[in-house]
């Protein structure tokens, strides 16, 4: 989002039960990837369930400035024509990337291996996101970077074409820096392996396969996982059908498991096991969801979700091993923790300190404005239940989650609870307000 846009503070009020059957955005993750890809194959890809946020929408203005043609159809569908792999054309402008830390590192990766000058930028939130975690395995295809403030955006890419194939073990649990490196892999002669050992979500090895590239994956004696793929590859133009984020589907998740009497049923949820953690963590909290209808479709386990709040939750230790399965549903996780009775640990947050902002510090400040008994112990966060004052307001720093967050902490706490900025939810959910208002939440702009 533009950081120059006056900022919209809203709040939220208890609400009471909330009922609906509803469908969130597409998939935040999915709809970024089947973009860049689509415009790396040779065809037209057709997309279906998009999501139309932000972020996304900068990175079809960004393949669009490679050269791909994207179109949009006045019913929602998408249409990629791809330039194919090693044929992408150097942008004559600098390509903004908004507030989206996926788009500009998966972007950084699949020019690293072509021989053109990127210059990439994004809003005051991206451009105190580190790129080092990117531009170090970058550099050793032979591409080159230039940062500001070591290693933040604006961020020139110089690619190269002659690069190296690189054998890379992350340093952290990062969907997209193993996504640069095997983007990177794609235009590059020789095998390409990244050694993850935490697994994170695997949609790029999934879609490339849906687009046929030969994508090898073992999982390790240690429950990590290598990832290798040979190229240069041809990409054949694959339709996609973006199933519905769970990242988003945890909002109304979490409003209904608050508000005693709820029932509200989510539609055609990504039920991929890498990204379900949150799933897991409510239902051992004693929260009432139900899956129902799950299936497969384009490489990916969809599913509709049932959700009631006939059970108060309870708290629980969640553990550190499965933050990466939830890493961006912590602050509603907190949300969440602060209805359960008792303690809710959250252990190993660490990542959260790099997001859109620090949402460990964010999360801890909007929680002590609201009256909710909280600790940070090293990078775990603590927090106890019980009723919630409210009354307070959120700074979002730019981040869409704390916002909607923070919103539906409101929608059960004995005071209105309000955000100085509702602008960022536009990242990845721009139907937020209007779909849980048509719920039965409570929403009000803040004077
Ligand atoms: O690959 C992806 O699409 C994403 C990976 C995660 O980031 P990290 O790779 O930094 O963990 C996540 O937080 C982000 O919202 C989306
Ligand atoms: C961390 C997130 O996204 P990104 O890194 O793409 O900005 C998010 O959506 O919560």
């Amino acid at each position: 989002m533009s950081s120059s846009q006056t900022k919209r503070p809203l709040s939220s009020a208890k609400t009471g039960p909330i009922s609906g059957d509803i469908r969130v955005p597409g998939d935040k993750s999915i709809s970024h990837r089947s973009l860049m890809f689509g415009g790396l194959a040779i065809g037209t890809t057709k997309v279906t369930g998009l999501l139309e946020g932000e972020d996304v929408l900068a990175t079809a203005d960004a393949m669009r400035k490679l050269g791909a043609t994207v179109t949009r159809d006045d019913d929602g569908t998408w249409h990629v024509t791809g330039v194919g792999v090693g044929a992408l054309r150097e942008p004559d402008s600098v390509i903004d990337m908004g507030n989206a830390g996926t788009g500009i590192r998966l972007m950084a990766g699949i020019v690293a291996t072509h021989p053109i000058t990127t210059f990439f930028t994004g809003d005051a939130s991206l451009c105190k996101r580190p790129m080092g975690r990117v531009a170090d395995p970058l550099s050793e295809f032979g591409a080159q970077f230039i940062t500001r403030d070591r290693g933040r955006p604006p961020m020139a890419v110089i690619g190269t074409d002659e690069a190296k194939p690189v054998t890379y073990t992350l340093p952290m649990a990062s969907a997209q820096v193993k996504s640069a490196v095997m983007l990177a892999g794609l235009n590059t002669t020789g095998t390409t392996t990244v050694i993850e050992p935490k697994p994170s979500r695997d949609h790029t090895e999934r879609m490339l396969r849906h687009f046929g590239v030969d994508v090898d994956v073992k999982v390790n004696d240690d429950g990590g996982r290598t990832v290798s793929l040979t190229g240069p590859v041809e990409m054949k133009a694959a339709d996609i059908v973006v199933p519905t984020d769970p990242s988003s589907a945890a909002f109304p998740m979490v409003a209904a498991l608050i508000n005693p009497d709820s029932r509200v049923i989510i539609r055609d949820v990504c039920l991929n096991p890498l990204r379900t953690g949150l799933i897991t963590t409510l239902i051992e909290m004693g929260g009432d969801i139900t899956i129902t209808n799950e299936r497969e479709e384009a490489g990916e386990t969809i599913g509709d979700l049932v959700v009631t709040g006939k059970n108060r939750l309870k708290g629980i230790v969640v553990p550190a091993e499965r933050a990466p399965s939830m890493i961006d549903e912590y602050p509603v996780l907190a949300v969440a923790a602060a209805y359960a009775d008792g303690e809710t640990r959250m252990c190993d947050l660490e990542e959260l300190r790099v997001k859109e902002s620090d949402r460990l510090a964010a999360v801890a400040a909007g929680l002590e404005a609201n009256g909710v008994i909280h600790r940070i112990e090293g990078d775990d966060l603590i927090v106890t239940g019980g009723v919630v004052p409210g009354g307070g307001m959120v700074e979002t720093h730019l981040d869409h989650r704390i916002a909607m967050s923070f919103l539906v902490l409101g929608l059960g706490a004995e005071k209105p609870v309000s955000v100085d900025d509702a602008n960022p939810i536009a990242t990845s959910f721009p139907n937020f307000e209007k779909l849980m208002g048509d719920m039965g939440a409570k929403f009000a702009l803040h004077s």
